[in-house]
C-alpha cells in the first residue's frame, strides 16, 4: 500500500522536467501541474496589454484581474489565460525572451505560488518549475533537481524545435536558455537553487525512459516510507 505524494521536480531550461513529470504523474495517476506555463501566460498578457511591472500598482491590477487555469488533458495539460486557450502561444520566442523578468517580480511570484499551493492541496501531484522545492512544496516528499548539461539541452530544445517548424540556430538556443538560467538564479525573490534535501539528477547522458525510471524509483520508495 502506497500513499499520494507530492513531488517537487525543479531545474534550469530545457533539463527535460516537463518531459519526465508527465510520465511520472501519469504512471501514478498524479496530476501534473508545470509552473513555467503560468508564469507564461502571465507574461503573454501582460506583454499584449503593454503592461508596465515597474509600476506596483498596473502589476496588482493586471494580477487581480487575470485568470489562470490548468486544465489536465491526456498527455500534459491545457492552459487557459481568462477562459482562452493559450497552450501555444505562451511558447513563442516573444514569450519565452520575456519570462525571466516578469517572473522575478515579487507580486507576480506572490500570486502565482498561492495559486499553485491551492492546485497541489491535498492530492498527489508532480509539480516542475525552478522554487517548487524550496518555496512552493518545501513539505514534499521527493525532490529532484534534475540537470544536464546546457550544450545538452540547447541540443534537445533545438531537436524539438525543428519537429515544430521553428527554426532558431542552436547557437541563439543555447545562449538564451544560458541567459534565462542565469536571470532565474540571480533574481532575489525566490531564485532558482537545489533544495537542501533534493535529489541531483544529471540527465546529459541519461535517455527519457531512464530519467523517468529514476524518478519512479525515488516515488516509490519515499511513497511507501511514509
Ligand atoms: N533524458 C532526455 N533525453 C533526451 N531528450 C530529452 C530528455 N529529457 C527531455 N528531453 C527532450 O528535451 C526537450 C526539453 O525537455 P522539457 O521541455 O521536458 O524540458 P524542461 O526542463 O521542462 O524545459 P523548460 O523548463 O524550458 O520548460 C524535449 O524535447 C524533450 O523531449
Ligand atoms: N516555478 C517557476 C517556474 C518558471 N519560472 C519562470 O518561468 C520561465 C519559464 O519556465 P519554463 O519551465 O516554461 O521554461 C522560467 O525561465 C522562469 O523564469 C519560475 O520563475 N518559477
Amino acid at each position: 500500500m502506497t500513499n499520494a505524494i507530492q513531488i517537487a521536480i525543479d531545474g534550469p531550461a530545457a533539463a527535460g522536467k516537463s518531459t519526465i513529470a508527465k510520465i511520472v504523474a501519469e504512471k501514478l495517476g498524479y496530476v501534473y501541474i508545470d509552473t513555467g506555463a503560468m508564469y507564461r501566460a502571465i507574461t503573454l498578457k501582460a506583454l499584449n496589454a503593454g503592461i508596465n511591472m515597474a509600476s506596483n500598482e498596473e502589476a496588482g491590477v493586471l494580477l487581480a484581474d487575470t485568470e489562470i487555469d490548468l486544465i489536465p488533458i491526456e498527455g500534459g495539460q491545457k492552459v487557459l489565460l481568462d477562459g482562452e486557450d493559450v497552450s501555444e502561444a505562451i511558447r513563442s520566442q516573444y514569450v519565452t525572451k520575456a519570462v525571466s523578468e516578469m517572473a522575478a517580480h515579487e507580486l507576480v511570484r506572490r500570486r502565482m505560488v498561492e495559486l499553485q499551493q491551492k492546485l497541489a492541496e491535498g492530492r498527489g501531484v508532480v509539480m516542475d518549475g525552478r522554487d517548487i522545492g524550496t518555496h512552493v512544496l518545501p513539505a514534499a516528499a521527493l525532490k529532484v533537481f534534475m540537470s544536464a548539461s546546457v550544450e545538452e539541452r540547447a541540443r534537445r530544445r533545438f531537436e524539438e524545435n525543428k519537429k515544430r517548424n521553428i527554426t532558431t540556430p542552436l547557437e541563439e538556443l543555447q545562449a538564451e536558455i544560458a541567459q534565462r538560467d542565469k536571470m532565474d538564479s540571480e533574481r532575489e525573490v525566490a531564485p532558482l537553487q537545489q533544495a537542501q534535501d533534493a535529489v541531483y539528477l544529471d540527465t546529459t547522458s541519461l535517455s527519457i525512459t531512464e530519467a523517468a525510471a529514476a524518478i519512479m524509483k525515488l516515488a516509490e520508495e519515499r511513497s511507501v516510507a511514509l
